[in-house]
């Protein structure tokens, strides 16, 4: 794991000293918008137009934020519009990696279809040969200007649920304007306790750090099961009926790992989601959605964390268990 610094690659682990022990996560850098028309999104530059095949998805199955971009590709039928190539669940020295020889099948990358690159800071440097900053997926790339367009993913899936509706037909909303303010106010407290919550208790070097994130990741779970135990999903309208919005599938993608991985590997171990019943029968319902158990891989999850961090887990064994229900039924 490491970043770039003008364009050559460093493996360095997270920096924790500067805060204390506390994990921070940086802001993604690249943040243009594909519209419909092409004119300029919320932030970053005009000139992505909404058009079939222009646009190429890199994504890994191992983690939540690219998992989201997966999801409304299923959701809003773009799959024959954008394509995808697929990281190897392994992060080592070279960071993500596409490895397409892995002995184990069920561990290979797709390559990279589009360049052939090995690693995925080749892409970065492609967008700009002197980058500078972490190499993250997912990374939403434009074949006409040869550039990244976006590496966040929570306006990826934006640009997904509207941008391109004429080219699809499918006009399926997951962030109504009426329902804004409340999904806003749910992904506040899912991104910073919940989502990045995880990440802050298993990469926290100092116990107190560690011990604050993981009292507030369980106290956002129990609001979340207590809002789940009234209602089917997040936000609901005027009646007080749950409607299924961004924010759920924002909150699917941590509670799909949490279980198999964030329970052991990151210790957020006060409660497993199977102690939930609200938010057990949330996460079935979910991933029984059409499409979305494809988008959904079990075997790259759990190896990713515990074979690439190996300053969490130095023998790189990955657990067996645990039998998840969700999978089963
Ligand atoms: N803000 C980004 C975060 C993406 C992110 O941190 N991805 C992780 C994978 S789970 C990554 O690529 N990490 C590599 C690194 O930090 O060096 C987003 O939501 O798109």
């Amino acid at each position: 794991m490491g970043l770039l610094i003008n364009g050559q690659w460093q493996d360095q682990w997270y920096d924790t000293e500067k805060t204390g022990g506390a994990f921070q996560r940086e802001d993604a850098q690249l943040r243009n918008w594909v519209t419909a028309t092409g004119a300029a999104g919320p932030n970053g530059v005009g000139g992505f137009k909404a058009e079939s095949g222009r646009y190429h998805l890199y994504v890994s199955l191992a983690c939540p934020w690219a998992h989201r971009t997966l999801i409304f590709r299923q959701l809003k039928q773009l799959q024959a519009h954008i394509d995808v190539s697929i990281v190897s669940p392994d992060m080592l020295s070279n960071g993500w990696e596409f490895d397409t020889n892995h002995p184990d099948k069920k561990f290979r990358s797709s390559g990279d279809t589009l360049f052939g690159s090995t690693c995925m800071h080749q892409i970065y440097t492609r967008h700009k040969a002197n980058y500078s900053g972490r190499v993250t997926v997912p990374v939403l790339w434009d074949k006409q200007q040869n550039c990244i367009v976006s590496n966040e993913s929570s306006e990826i899936i934006r640009m997904m649920n509207s941008a391109f509706n004429d080219l699809t037909g499918n006009t399926d909303d997951y962030y109504p304007a009426d329902l804004r303010r409340q999904i806003d106010g749910i992904n506040e407290l899912v991104y910073h306790k919940i989502n990045n919550g995880v990440y802050k208790s298993g990469f926290a070097t100092a116990a107190d750090k560690y011990e604050v994130a993981v009292s507030d990741l369980f106290d956002a779970l129990d609001s979340v099961e207590a809002i789940i135990a009234r209602q089917d999903f997040l936000v609901a309208d005027a009646s007080g009926r749950g409607v299924l919005t961004e924010a759920d599938w924002r909150l699917f993608t941590t509670l799909v790992r949490f279980d198999a991985v964030y329970v052991g590997h990151f210790k957020c171990n006060i409660r497993r989601i199977a102690d939930y019943p609200a938010l057990s029968d949330y996460l079935q319902r979910l991933y029984q959605h059409p499409g979305i158990a494809a988008t959904v891989n079990i075997d790259h999850i759990k190896r990713h964390y515990y074979y690439s961090h190996d300053t969490i887990n130095p023998t790189r064994i990955v657990p067996v268990g645990p039998q998840l229900a969700f999978l089963q039924d």
